[in-house]
């Protein structure tokens, strides 16, 4: 039951997805449909049901450390539980997102804000624990085909607008990712600002 639920759901959230990022992709001046092409096929799209059980003590402990998602775009849903926070870049501040309900959370990865050449940027967060009370959330990552060569669009590069990112291969960043990420350390793992250019 379970199962078939959760396929129903990300159909549709994934529909939703691809309709958030035809509307990005008009918002840079590009045809509507011009991203969704590395999704085609052997695309990494997945799912997460998390699950944060309550802890005495919050501070001491992150749900989810520190992080910007990797991918494309992200749908969250979130119980109106709260602890999702993301960190303001002026000042660093982490900033809590307030539950709204039946509203979705939709978190631009850094692969829009490469292929934006920085137009889109991806915000980094992090989740904090409820000291009372456990709290549910449902993040779709829509991500691109494994071999898909991430870099700025060539459509949004001229001799005003040059690169700010060195072009990565999606599967082997993920990859590395994979083997390090929410370890809740205020250590870096591998990051896309990794692949910016030297200004
Ligand atoms: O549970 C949440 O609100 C967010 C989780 C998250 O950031 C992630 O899984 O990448
Ligand atoms: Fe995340």
């Amino acid at each position: 039951m379970i199962r078939e639920a959760c396929e129903e759901y990300s159909r549709e959230v994934e529909k939703l997805a691809h309709k958030m990022l035809e509307l990005i992709a008009l918002s840079l001046g590009l045809a509507a449909n011009s991203l969704n092409v590395y999704f085609k096929d052997h695309q990494t799209t997945f799912m997460r049901l998390n699950h944060y059980p309550p802890c005495p003590s919050p501070t001491l402990a992150l749900g989810v450390g520190r992080h910007k998602d990797g991918g494309a775009l992200t749908v969250l849903a979130q119980d109106e539980v709260g602890g999702l926070e993301v960190r303001k870049k002026s000042d660093g501040e982490w900033i809590r997102v307030k539950p709204t309900p039946g509203a979705f959370i939709i978190n631009v990865g850094d692969i829009v804000q490469v292929w934006s050449n920085d137009k889109y940027e991806s915000v980094e967060h992090r989740v904090m624990v409820n000291s009372e009370k456990e709290r549910f959330s449902i993040a779709f990552f829509l991500n691109p085909a494994h071999y898909t060569v991430v870099k700025p669009l060539d459509e949004l590069i001229d001799e005003n607008n040059a690169p700010k990112f060195k072009s990565y291969n999606w599967g082997k960043f993920m990859t590395h990712r994979k083997d390090s990420a929410f370890t809740k350390q205020n250590v870096e793992n591998i990051q896309t600002h990794h692949f910016r250019m030297q200004e």
